[in-house]
């Protein structure tokens, strides 16, 4: 850890953005379970003690929520995207004061952190707009005396469980979209990085979003909320961003009561790099998407496969740009990697490095050595990696690029495949033969083609396989948030 305090509220230009309060039925509270503590994770000090919301506070949110839903419904699209815009507007009016608060408390570099709210801010934007854009259909009668017609209404009550990686964003996604077809939100933020999705709030009471449609209630308790968002049968929508692990348990205890869920969950992202690849580009597309927030991501590269006419090529340029990686506080501009979410983290990465070392891999840049205090990992480049090590078969969410050969396109997409996960997935190669097989034999909810960032908010995002159920973003998300119901009208 670095020895400077982060005195967070004397660096915002707007310090009524730094709110320790959960947000329940419009008004700002204290929690009923008392406090938990904030850490910035490069300097290790306190930067804020937020509310812990008891279980019983949830559920009045859960009650506010449904008491203001219907009125919220029953606006025109127009009326609730002209909210949904007000709120984007003022996220991007203050996005250096909410970059500010999520590195402090995430440890992102500052500028990811501004393109966060960027990004989150486009999730309010994009879905303001398919506000007005939510259609229903007729169907010709199957009778003389029968009409069909189809309309879409709002499930109601919807819930989130996010997770610490994207501290906004990752509520945005499902907020906004949730809003937009007229639901009420009732958001859980991960205990590492509650002050982003309070600052979300104070910005949406400014923006005009009615009391109760939006909630925020953070709390040390993650389980015993998740059993609330489950049993509670005033919530119809759980949507959760996270492992895959915490996905499981909370679609087994949303089960009773088949409630409708959106999982977006654990990642193992292949990253292939094919003989007539622009290397270069292969390079860059590759630091983007390993190393973007440091590793800790679900759709990060966490298994390079590079083909043997390549291979040595590729491991030295990717190598060199690896050492000119500046790792640091995200504070501070100029730094490209900040801190991990935890000194724990670090852990997961450095048992990734063992375990591949130990079954013959070979580290060309790093190693893992703890040479760094805290929460600070130097970035790791290994070769020799096989599907026998640890980090072919889970995400290592941190700084270590493995490094596989292949020879054959036939062996790479089967390679890629030996997975449970089916999130994302990266191809190099410029012959259009060959990135049409491969993007069509990838068993991935998304494939970058060229490119290795394809985060965007107006692109459906999800996964295959354990990597989760349902799409974010675009105008696939809104349908997440809407039930269909058929009417079939005797005349
Ligand atoms: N697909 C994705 O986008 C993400 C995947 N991951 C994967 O998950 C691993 C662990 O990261 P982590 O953040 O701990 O992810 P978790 O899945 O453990 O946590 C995600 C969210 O779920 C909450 N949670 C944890 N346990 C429960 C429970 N029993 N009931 C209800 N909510 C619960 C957490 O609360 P609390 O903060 O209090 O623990 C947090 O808000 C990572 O190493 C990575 O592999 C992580 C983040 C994002
Ligand atoms: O949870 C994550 O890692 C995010 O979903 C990744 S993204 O949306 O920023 O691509």
């Amino acid at each position: 850890m670095l020895d400077q305090t982060t005195n967070l509220g004397s660096r915002l230009k707007d310090p009524a953005l730094l709110e320790e309060r959960a947000f329940v039925a419009g008004a700002f509270a204290e929690g009923e379970g008392g406090t938990f503590e904030v850490t910035n994770p490069a300097r290790g000090d306190v930067i804020a003690r937020v509310a812990d919301c008891s279980r019983a506070q949830v559920a009045r949110a859960i009650d506010a929520a449904a008491a203001a839903q219907r009125d919220w419904a029953a606006r025109t699209g127009k009326a609730r995207a002209a909210v949904l815009r007000r709120w984007f507007e003022l996220m991007m009016e203050h996005q250096e004061d909410l970059a500010v608060i999520m590195t402090a408390e995430q440890g992102k570099p500052l500028a990811e952190s501004r393109g966060e709210i960027a990004y989150a801010a486009g999730f309010i934007e994009f879905s303001g707009e398919e506000a007005k854009r939510i259609y229903g259909e007729t169907i010709p009668g199957h009778q003389r005396d029968k009409r069909i017609t189809v309309i879409r209404q709002p499930v109601g009550v919807a819930a989130s469980i996010t997770p610490w990686n994207f501290p906004a964003a990752m509520i945005t996604r499902k907020a906004g979209p949730a809003l937009a077809a007229g639901c009420a939100f009732v958001a859980r933020p991960a205990s590492e990085t509650p002050l982003s999705a309070t600052a979300l709030a104070v910005l949406a009471e400014r923006a005009g979003v009615p009391a109760g449609v939006f909630s925020v209630v953070p709390s040390g308790r993650a389980s015993e909320i998740g059993r609330e968002f489950c049993e509670n049968p005033t919530v119809r929508k759980l949507t959760f961003t996270g492992s895959t692990e915490v996905g499981r348990l909370l679609l087994r205890q949303a089960a009773d009561q088949v409630k409708k869920c959106s999982m977006e969950l654990g990642g193992n992202a292949p990253f292939l790099v094919f003989d007539d690849a622009d290397l270069d580009a292969a390079v860059e597309g590759a630091i983007a998407s390993k190393f973007r927030n440091n590793g800790q991501t679900c759709v990060c590269a966490n298994r390079i496969y590079v083909q043997s006419g390549v291979h040595d090529a590729f491991a030295e340029k990717l190598a060199a740009r690896v050492a000119e990686l500046r790792v640091g506080d995200g504070l501070e501009e100029g730094t490209d990697l900040g801190p991990l979410i935890s000194p724990e983290a670090i852990g997961k990465v450095q048992e990734h490095i063992a375990d591949a070392t130990d079954k013959g891999a070979r580290v060309v840049l790093g190693g893992g050595g703890d040479d760094m205090p805290g929460a600070f990992l130097r970035p790791t480049v290994l070769t020799g990696a096989t599907q026998e090590m640890a980090v072919a078969r889970e995400e290592t969410f941190g700084p270590l690029a493995a490094l596989f050969r292949f020879e054959t396109e036939e062996e790479a997409i089967r390679l890629a495949n030996d997975t449970i996960f089916g999130l994302a997935s990266y191809v190099y190669a410029r012959d259009i033969g060959r990135v049409t097989r491969v993007q069509e034999g990838l068993d991935y909810g998304i494939v970058g083609v060229n490119t290795g960032l394809i985060s965007t908010e107006v692109a459906p995002f999800g996964g295959v396989k354990q990597s989760g159920l349902g799409r974010e973003g675009g105008h696939y998300g809104v349908e997440e948030f809407l039930e269909i119901k058929y009417v079939c009208t005797a005349v």
